[in-house]
């Protein structure tokens, strides 16, 4: 048992709590910057910093003070958010924190602040292992516990989610946090289209937001962008979400992050987990927006685990990842991978019949706009009708399409395969998918959406499927993102990741552009903190 006074203050929110094991209660004191005019600016950030990370640090232990017991330590240990977040803010809270357990004599715990807000949730909902949405400021990502870290399942190829809409606002002259105000704008508005960007379980905001700009620079009504925003970016969301769940057969869903205090978003993600018999946790609103209740509950549980560091060992980390964190206390169980395959497979977009034919439909998402659903649901089924078909004409092994209805948005096609490529992960089987993968981009295409799921083995030979996130283009960038998309599902679903990765890029080398794996390496370097 005992009791951790834990540090935030990455960007906006100065703040220090404390968590008692023994009861599970937490409080937190907090202090927000708000910003004159325009976004974050960081000096100002750390100045305020500067100014209120004492006063709520004192507020903290006079807390801890009053639940401890006679003669108890009020403290047992001191959790600081180590990264990611603005360099400068980090600094403080850093200092801060070592000198409290210098002062106290207590040992020092350095939280990654992404993990926090989806421990924070896990920890609520007493789920085992679920697959976590952080939907926050500078970031949006997927993750699920494998092989002892967090894998990224998806994330945001550009800006953060809360951060994507902080900007828009920002272009109204609106002042930040812009989130609650965009909300609050939506409940009168109406449905215009605005780009819609998800490549397997990533996703980009960026056309999105240069779109919303100008719809208002063209005098589109504010509301209708603002609904349209909410509409569009929370079914991303929800789609990568359905698909991480539908990937590692996980069946519970958490939420963290800021965002996370959007009741539309909220509502996507329940019916979506509702629909599929999931279930879905989101902490309460004062653990989703940065606050330090979160980095004192994780701090317990390192602290526990004995994962503390010396001062000498603390230095911060702006750029901290969370899957460069050891997980050292109890993350629950492996997201698994492979499951018993009925003749019936609710797949994240579709219900597919297996019988001497396979039938495809894609069935409505109660989640979304009705007119945006009806969207999506033919594109992607004309476009896999189509790509399917082409693909099979540059050699990939793809299933015979033998009938297309747009209407009701169902395909038929040959059935291919007698197990999906989950069950059969050898080098050579992803070596052939990385063949395929050149042949279709050589033809000037992507998949997509191209994961373990969406290969289907047969006696000598693996066939690709599910084309409905394909779409023509020359952008090397493209291409690599299509070799990301399967990298990454690799990462998430197998303990042998890097033997794989390295078999699926040699048989795509072996006939594709060797420039598609340098931008491969460019997307996997890039910071994605803006
Ligand atoms: C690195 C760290 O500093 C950063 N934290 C952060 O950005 O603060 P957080 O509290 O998790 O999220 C703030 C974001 O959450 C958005 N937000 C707050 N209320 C919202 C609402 N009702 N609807 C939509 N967005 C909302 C704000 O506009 C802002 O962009 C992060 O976690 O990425
Ligand atoms: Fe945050």
């Amino acid at each position: 048992m005992s009791r951790v006074l834990g540090i935030e203050g990455t960007a906006w929110c100065a703040s220090a709590a404390v968590h008692d094991t023994a009861t599970d209660e937490t409080v937190i004191e907090s202090d927000a910057y708000e910003p004159d005019s325009g976004g974050i600016h960081p000096r100002e950030a750390a100045e305020h910093m500067r100014e209120t990370i004492p006063r709520v640090v004192r507020a903290a232990r006079q807390r801890a003070e009053r639940m401890a017991g006679d003669g108890e330590p009020a403290i047992d240990a001191v959790a600081f958010s180590r990264g990611p977040g603005l360099g400068p803010c980090l600094r403080i809270v850093a200092t801060a924190a070592r000198a409290l357990s210098l002062a106290l004599d207590v040992p020092l715990v350095g939280v990654n602040h992404m993990v926090a807000h989806l421990e924070i949730g896990r920890h609520g909902s007493g789920f085992r292992s679920p697959v976590c949405l952080n939907a926050s400021g500078a970031n949006a990502h997927l993750l699920g516990y494998r092989g002892g870290r967090y894998r990224i399942l998806g994330e945001t190829m550009d800006t953060g989610v809360g951060n994507a809409i902080d900007k828009f606002t920002r272009h109204l002259g609106w002042s930040h946090p812009g989130g609650p105000k965009v909300e609050q704008r939506a409940a009168s508005g109406e449905y215009v289209p605005l780009p819609y960007v998800v490549k397997g379980m990533d996703f980009s905001f960026s056309g999105i937001m240069s779109a919303a700009k100008q719809a208002v620079d063209d005098g589109v009504p504010v509301e209708d962008v603002c609904f349209s925003l909410q509409e569009t970016m929370f079914a991303m969301l929800t789609e990568v979400s359905e698909r991480a769940l539908s990937l590692t057969g996980a069946e519970e869903l958490v939420l963290g992050g800021g965002v996370g205090q959007n009741a539309r978003l909220r509502e996507m993600l329940a019916t979506m987990c509702e629909t599929r018999g999931a279930k879905f946790h989101a902490p309460e609103p004062r653990f989703l927006r940065d606050n330090a209740g979160m980095i004192a509950v994780l701090g317990a549980r390192m602290y526990e685990a004995g994962d503390t560091i010396p001062v000498s060992a603390s230095a911060i980390d702006s750029d901290f990842r969370p899957n460069q964190v050891d997980v050292t206390w109890d993350a629950g169980g492996d997201v698994s991978v492979t499951r018993p395959q009925a003749n019936e497979i609710r797949g994240a977009e579709a219900v597919v019949t297996m019988g001497e034919r396979v039938r495809k439909e894609r069935v409505g998402k109660a989640y979304r706009h009705p007119t945006l659903d009806e969207r999506l649901r033919s594109e992607r089924t004309r476009q896999e009708a189509r790509l399917t078909s082409l693909a099979r004409r540059e050699g990939v092994p793809t299933p015979v399409v033998f009938d297309v209805d747009d209407t009701d948005c169902v395909l038929r096609f040959e059935r291919v395969g007698d197990r999906d490529l989950r069950e059969a992960l050898t080098e050579s089987n992803v070596r052939a998918v990385g063949r395929h993968l050149a042949a279709c981009h050589g033809a000037g295409f992507v998949h997509g959406d191209p994961t373990p799921r969406n290969a289907r083995v047969g006696d000598d030979r693996v066939f690709l499927i599910d084309f409905g996130l394909g779409y023509h283009t020359e952008h090397v960038e493209d291409y690599a993102m299509d070799l990301h998309v399967f990298e990454g599902s690799l990462a998430g679903t197998s303990d042998d990741a890097d033997r794989l990765t390295e078999a699926f890029e040699a048989g795509y080398e072996s006939r594709g552009d060797a420039e598609v794996i340098a931008q491969l390496r460019e997307v996997e370097g890039r910071g994605r903190y803006q």
